[in-house]
């Protein structure tokens, strides 16, 4: 890998090779129009060495705040607390950040006005929900209220620091038990890598304040399911999603692939979809 960029194609970088960011970067080793990977950042750069090396072209292994650097997109996919390091050096460059971990963006909202300041974007993918498009149309118009159900396996919720604070036993469930209820911005702070997906609803919609969510532990359920009614001037609609989990429980799978499509639009000659 050179850092001469071949020919106009974008150079994108990846923060976090987990779930989720293995899955980018195979997708844009084999190729995606118009894009290339140029660099990634990891914790441990050795533990994904072997992964690295089966790529057809080696993307270079940088600190987590070099990646702005080193590409025009940078795509967040590491745990929340990393999200100000990943985005703001791409952001400050006139540069785009992709951001998952969309929960984390609620205390650290001054980079969008960063970003409008310097040229650069932040984009938010679906992530593991559906019809932000819808919910980005209604709210040309008028949205009335957006409610939100997510219903875990309780591997899907261990570690939530609301679980965790409140004590609360969720390993023995027999059936399901409602954990919480409330807004979409409480719910990103008691549950991170859980509800992203409310966030982005939220953030497509009535915003953080006015989305409510309820979150539930189910020992019944092997997905992690979604569930949202939207009330708007111009329609009513609901939307519902099982995603199957991946090797990350918390992660369902469809999340990669939704970053994937939104890198394929753009360079896309054909784009469907808003
Ligand atoms: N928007 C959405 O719809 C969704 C968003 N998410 C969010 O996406 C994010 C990523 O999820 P997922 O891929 O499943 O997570 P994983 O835990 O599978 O992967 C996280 C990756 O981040 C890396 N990492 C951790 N700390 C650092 C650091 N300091 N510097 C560099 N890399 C670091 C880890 O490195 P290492 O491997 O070395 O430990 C790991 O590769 C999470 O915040 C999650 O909550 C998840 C699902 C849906
Ligand atoms: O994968 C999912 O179903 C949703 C998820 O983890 C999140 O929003 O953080």
């Amino acid at each position: 890998m050179t850092d001469q960029k071949a020919s106009n194609e974008l150079r994108v970088a990846i923060a976090g090779l987990g779930s989720i960011g293995t899955k980018i970067a195979t997708a844009l080793d084999q190729g995606i129009e118009g894009l290339a990977l140029s660099a990634v950042a990891v914790r441990d750069p050795a533990k994904h060495q072997a992964f690295l090396n089966g790529l057809h072209r080696t993307p270079k292994v940088l600190p987590i705040d070099q990646l702005g650097e080193a590409a025009d997109i940078v795509v967040e996919c590491a745990p929340s607390s990393q999200l100000r390091a990943i985005v703001e050096p791409a952001v400050r460059r006139g540069r785009s950040a992709v951001v998952v971990s969309v929960g984390g963006l609620l205390d650290n909202f001054d980079l969008v006005d960063l970003a409008r300041a310097k040229g650069g974007r932040i984009l938010v993918p679906t992530g593991a929900l559906i019809g932000l498009d819808a919910v980005n149309a209604a709210a040309v118009g008028t949205i009335h209220s957006v409610k939100m159900v997510t219903r875990k396996p309780i591997d899907g919720l261990k570690g939530a620091p609301f679980i965790v604070e409140n004590n609360i036993d969720i390993d023995n469930l027999r059936e399901p038990l409602k954990l919480f209820e409330g807004s979409a911005r409480e719910a990103a702070k008691g549950f991170p890598a859980n509800v992203n997906v409310a966030v982005a609803l939220s953030l497509a919609g009535i915003g953080p304040d006015r989305t409510q969510i309820h979150v539930w532990a189910d020992p019944t359920v092997t997905r992690n399911v979604h569930r949202i009614e939207v009330e708007a001037d111009s329609a009513r609609f609901s939307m519902g999603i099982e995603n199957i989990p991946s090797e990350n429980p918390k992660t369902g799978l469809i999340t990669a692939l939704s970053v994937i499509a939104l890198l394929r639009k753009q360079r896309a000659t054909l784009c469907v979809g808003t």
